[in-house]
């Protein structure tokens, strides 16, 4: 009779994906934190609901790499709001490979945002601040030249939270899926309201990343608003 083949129960979190060889070749300078990112992930992240108990199986893949192939939009010196950051995705992971680069972590929840406060000093990350509100209240306090954001809402309503944290020419670098060019069609109307200019779909990492990342970029204008 053939063996049963042993069963994960739903919730188990699977094993941590082996670390690709590309992280050493193209983000060699911060290799060690996003090791440790990815390492402390695998250990609190279930725990504290970061990510889902099947996602560490590709985290580098699906959730690292992703992320900081989006540095390759972002000027090295930029200060940069990121909007809904959980886990501190996109958010810690730029903070790691953008070291000169300042970053302002906007999230609502409070266990998420201890996360992010104790991950930032673990990694010795001295580049990133915490701060705990939803991106709407907090446009009279924050004003930056890039706003990130992954998996937060759809881009009509996502962009409403996120243009007014943008200093005028500043630009969204907005992560999204294959419905990038729906959702902007979808969003014509915030477009307008918020004088979105250059907006545009970009995929970055082709040729290197198995799934390349879709961002949705655009500018507000560059004069006083
Ligand atoms: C699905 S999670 C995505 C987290 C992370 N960006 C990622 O890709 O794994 C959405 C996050 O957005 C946060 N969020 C929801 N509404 C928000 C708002 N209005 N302003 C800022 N963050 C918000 C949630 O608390 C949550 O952490």
């Amino acid at each position: 009779m053939a063996e049963e083949s042993p069963r994960r129960p739903a919730n188990a979190v699977g094993p941590l994906e082996p670390e690709p060889a590309v992280v050493r070749e193209r983000f060699g300078a911060a290799r060690d934190r996003l090791v440790r990112l990815a390492e402390d992930l695998h250990e609190h992240g279930e725990r504290l609901g970061l990510l889902g108990p099947r996602e560490y199986e590709r985290l580098w893949t699906r959730h690292l790499l992703n992320c900081a192939v989006v540095s390759e939009a972002i000027a090295p010196d930029a200060r940069v709001a990121d909007v809904g950051s959980g886990a501190g995705l996109p958010g810690l992971v730029l903070a790691c490979v953008m070291p000169r680069a300042e970053f302002t972590l906007i999230e609502p929840m409070e266990r998420r945002c201890a996360w992010l406060e104790d991950e930032s000093a673990r990694l010795g990350l001295d580049n990133v601040r915490v701060v705990r509100a939803r991106a709407q209240d907090v446009a009279d306090e924050i004003l930056v030249d890039v706003v990130t954001a992954r998996a937060v809402s759809a881009l009509k309503t996502l962009i409403g939270w996120t243009a007014p944290l943008l200093r005028p020419g500043g630009e969204l670098v907005l992560m999204k899926g294959r419905s990038a060019e729906r959702e902007i069609e979808a969003a014509a109307k915030a477009i307008r309201r918020h004088r979105l200019q250059d907006v545009r779909v970009r995929r970055l990492g082709e040729g290197w990343l198995a799934e390349p990342t879709t961002v949705v970029t655009a500018r507000v204008p560059a004069e006083e608003r």
